[in-house]
């Protein structure tokens, strides 16, 4: 039995085609063995499926297409600069020597603060990653149970740290790095993060621990 073909999925030229690329050198038009089902997706999503093959093949492209959602007009520089602007304000004359980012979305925004701060970044990072000697917390999360680690020697007794994560849930992931700092002997002054999922109560998680967000948001959206 031969495999059908790939399932194209091909941006709506409006939305996301940029300049010089224009739709039709993109997008193949469909040929007589295609089935177009765009219409599903793009009403949903903005994506145009093209699909050539048969039985339920074209059913399960579908509903894939039907859970892709284009963001029209992504990325958002600006955004991201004023993030890292609120963020490096409110830190700048606190005495940061330690900017801790939890990996990954972590990292989007940690290292950017630190350099800004003058202070070191230091990688909290799932298991496997770091090759010296390690610490460990385990945490819970919404799915399930995960562990971070930070290098033994990353953070001094002295260091004064913000913890950067882009989101709060729960609090386990925050709470989980805060102890890994705290067991180094250094301080962590406050946890920073871009969203807080305020219906999941994670600052209860983290107790007196000062948590500061941009942006609250519940989980209806
Ligand atoms: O407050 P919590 O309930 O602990 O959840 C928040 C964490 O969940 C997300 O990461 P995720 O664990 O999905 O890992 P990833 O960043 O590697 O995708 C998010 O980036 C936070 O780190
Ligand atoms: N409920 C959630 N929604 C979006 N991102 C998350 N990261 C962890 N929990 C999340």
């Amino acid at each position: 039995m031969t495999a059908p073909p790939s399932p194209r999925l091909l941006p709506t030229p409006r939305r996301c085609c940029r300049a010089g690329a224009g739709a039709s050198a993109r997008a193949p038009a469909a040929s007589s063995s295609s089935v177009l089902l765009g219409s599903l997706g793009r009403k949903r999503s903005g994506a145009v499926v093209m699909a050539a093959a048969g039985g339920d093949f074209d059913a399960r492209v579908a509903r894939i297409a039907s859970t892709i959602r284009v963001i029209p007009d992504f990325p958002k520089p600006e955004a991201f600069r004023e993030t890292i602007d609120i963020f490096v304000e409110r830190y700048k004359a606190k005495g940061i020597t330690v900017v801790a980012g939890v990996e990954a979305r972590g990292f989007i925004f940690g290292p950017t603060i630190a350099l800004a701060l003058g202070a070191k970044f230091v990688p909290l990072r799932k298991p496997k990653k770091l090759p010296g000697e390690v610490i460990s917390e385990e945490y819970s999360l919404e799915y399930g149970t995960d562990k971070i680690k930070m290098h033994v020697g990353a953070v001094e007794p002295d260091d004064r740290a913000v913890v950067v994560d882009d989101l709060i849930a729960t609090g386990g992931t925050l709470c989980a790095a805060v102890k890994l700092i705290e067991r180094a002997g250094a301080e962590v002054v406050e946890c920073a993060c871009v969203i807080e999922l305020s219906e999941l109560k994670g600052r209860d998680k983290l107790g007196n621990k000062p948590v500061f967000v941009l942006v609250k948001a519940d989980e209806a959206g």
